[in-house]
């Protein structure tokens, strides 16, 4: 068998398109124009990536992006004042901290202090009670563009045997609360778990979200899974050849190894390409969310979870 491949890159793209419809009607028919505030501290080339791509699919929604740059070496009080302004600015509806912190900062006192209905992530402890409790909340970027995807390749997600491999607060536990929502047998998996491989290809839904390239082999996957791979990894490519400095170019790959998954699998999520493009546009799903919610306005059709 040869996996369909989920194409998140474009599915991304469909996504973007309904907040920007949206954001058109929300300022034309009520003034109102969402806006986005990302805070990045420090100067981690990834991170500048990242930061650099919201700001940019932001604007492009027709929403206003708020970048905020702050040294490495900033003060947790300065990044407090910080986020006490943006909770207090009515033109902010969205407030993302870039994660991870430098090791001075305390992120879960930083992202608890942001106003939970602004908390775009969904990171803030209210929201994460919320979600455990089926009540309505801030849905993890990540976590809800694999839901989606999910949902769009197989329909309804009841019954089925789910495993997520990965038990980060940002990734692993959130995905696992949103297919326990829809009626999947949950499982999650970690660097403790006995005999990983079988409690694997037991899976229906296999969530990888463990941070280690390649570790998910084909021979880990049951025959038809859906394979949602998270991991973003940056790896030697000495194939590729060298830079003009001399050193070995990189390339990305997921915590699944996909060629020999794509041969077992159902359908599989590829890295670069899927689920990447799909957190970056949820981001820009939840902010649309949060303007509407902060102004009673009824929340846009197809974008929350
Ligand atoms: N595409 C996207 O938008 C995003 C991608 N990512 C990527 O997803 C991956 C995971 O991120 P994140 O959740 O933040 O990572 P964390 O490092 O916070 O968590 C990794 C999890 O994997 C588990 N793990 C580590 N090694 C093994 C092992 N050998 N066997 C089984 N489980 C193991 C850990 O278990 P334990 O708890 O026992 O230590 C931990 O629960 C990374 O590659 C990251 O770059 C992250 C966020 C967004
Ligand atoms: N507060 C916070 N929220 C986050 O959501 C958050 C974060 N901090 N810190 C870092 C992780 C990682 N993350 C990614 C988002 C998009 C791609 C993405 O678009 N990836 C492209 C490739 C990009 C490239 O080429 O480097 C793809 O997979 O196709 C990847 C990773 C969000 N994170």
């Amino acid at each position: 068998m040869t996996a369909q491949i989920i194409d998140g890159k474009a599915f991304a793209e469909t996504v973007r398109e309904k907040v920007a419809a949206h954001v058109a009607r929300l300022k034309e028919v009520h003034g109102i124009t969402p806006g986005l505030a990302v805070v990045l501290v420090g100067e981690d080339p990834a991170s500048q990536v990242y930061v650099r791509n919201k700001g940019k699919q932001t604007v492009e929604c027709g929403m206003n992006s708020y970048e905020h740059k702050l040294s490495a070496d900033t003060s947790e009080a300065d990044l407090l004042a910080l986020i006490e302004q943006l909770n207090a600015d009515p033109a902010v509806h969205g407030i993302l901290v870039q994660l991870p912190l430098p090791d001075h900062l305390d992120s879960d006192l930083v992202i608890n202090a942001i106003d939970p209905t602004k908390d775009v992530d969904g990171f803030h402890i209210s929201n994460v009670g919320l979600l455990g409790t089926g009540q309505k909340s801030m849905v993890p970027c990540t976590p809800l563009g694999c839901l989606m995807m999910l949902r769009d390749q197989l329909g309804s997600l009841s019954g089925l045997n789910a495993v997520v491999v990965g038990r980060s607060n940002i990734v692993g536990k959130p995905m696992a609360q949103l297919l326990l929502r829809d009626s999947c047998t949950v499982t999650i998996a970690h660097s403790r778990t006995k005999d990983i491989e079988e409690v694997c290809r037991r899976a229906d839904i296999l969530v990888a979200a463990v941070g280690r390239p390649e570790m998910i082999k084909g021979s880990w996957v049951k025959p038809g899974a859906t394979v949602i791979d998270v991991g973003i990894n940056r790896v030697d490519a000495p194939e590729k050849g060298l830079r003009e400095d001399g050193t070995v170019k990189t390339k990305l790959v997921g915590d699944v190894e996909f060629d020999t998954a794509a041969e077992v699998a159902g359908a599989i999520t590829p890295v670069p390409g899927g689920v990447g493009p799909m957190t970056i546009a949820c981001l820009l799903a939840n902010t649309v969310t949060a303007a509407c919610r902060a102004n009673d306005l009824p929340e846009p059709e197809g974008l929350t979870a």
